[in-house]
């Protein structure tokens, strides 16, 4: 990838959108600071990398990729949700009563309350799912990158998610996700339409000239409609 000059801000939920290998997932990890990259990363004005690790912990909550699938670990739900309080605690990783407040919430948020006491390993994938999504919201933090979080969801909890989204939005974080559903990328403030390591679209998500960019991206095989709400992708 070459030639980005992408900017993530306050308030805004972006959506990455593009074909399989188009580079998605290659540009949330770059954002993230996770591969090493020519050019600059800036958080405001100051530099990414020089940043003390703790504070970026802080700066930034991240959901990769098909994480866990909680084999080979006896970690239970809040545990797991917990470690998104990591970069908050001391040394000895005390929890606060803050920590438990944030876990409490996120846990709800997502509706795993009845089973945070269960092992990630007796959990579906989907609530295992809802679980690492509620340790990238208990972080707190002012910017979230979320590789495809919408993975195992079932249709009512994509909604929720997406609502989550807007609410965290609202609440002046900046959002970045990763989504092959389009019809809720569509729902976004701002998409970047990505295809062959390159950014084909930044711009409102509704606009005409985003539709045309994800029409070119995947080959002319999708189909628009309208509802309520605005456009929507389809397979064609
Ligand atoms: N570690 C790697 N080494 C070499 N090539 C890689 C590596 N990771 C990804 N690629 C290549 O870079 C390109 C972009 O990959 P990336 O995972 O960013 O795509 P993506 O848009 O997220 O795709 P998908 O929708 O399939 O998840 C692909 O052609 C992929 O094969």
């Amino acid at each position: 990838m070459r030639d980005l000059r992408l900017t993530l801000r306050p308030g805004e939920w972006v959506a990455v959108v593009g074909p399989n290998g188009a580079g998605k997932s290659t540009l949330l990890r770059a954002l993230a600071g996770l591969l090493p990259t020519g050019g600059a990363l800036r958080v405001g004005d100051q530099a990414w990398a020089l940043l003390p690790r703790r504070q970026r912990a802080q700066a930034l909550a991240w959901l990769g990729p098909a994480e866990l699938d909680g084999t080979g670990t006896e970690l239970r739900a809040e545990e797991a949700v917990m470690l998104g309080r990591l970069p908050h605690q001391g040394w000895m990783g005390l929890a606060s009563a803050a920590d438990r407040a944030a876990v409490d919430a996120a846990l709800a948020a997502v509706e795993a309350l009845p089973w945070r006491h269960r092992p990630l390993h007796s959990l579906s994938a989907g609530e295992r799912q809802r679980v690492l999504l509620a340790r990238a919201l208990a972080v707190q933090a002012p910017r979230l990158l979320l590789d495809e979080p919408l993975t195992h969801l079932d249709s009512p909890h994509q909604a929720d998610w997406l609502r989550l989204m807007r609410a965290q939005a609202d609440q002046g974080r900046a959002v970045c996700s990763v989504l092959h559903e389009l019809h809720l990328a569509l729902r976004a403030d701002r998409l970047w339409v990505l295809h062959d390591g390159q950014v084909r679209y930044d711009g409102p998500a509704q606009q005409p000239a985003a539709r045309e960019a994800l029409q070119a991206a995947f080959g002319q095989r999708l189909r628009f409609v309208q509802d309520e709400d605005g456009w929507l992708a389809l397979p064609a």
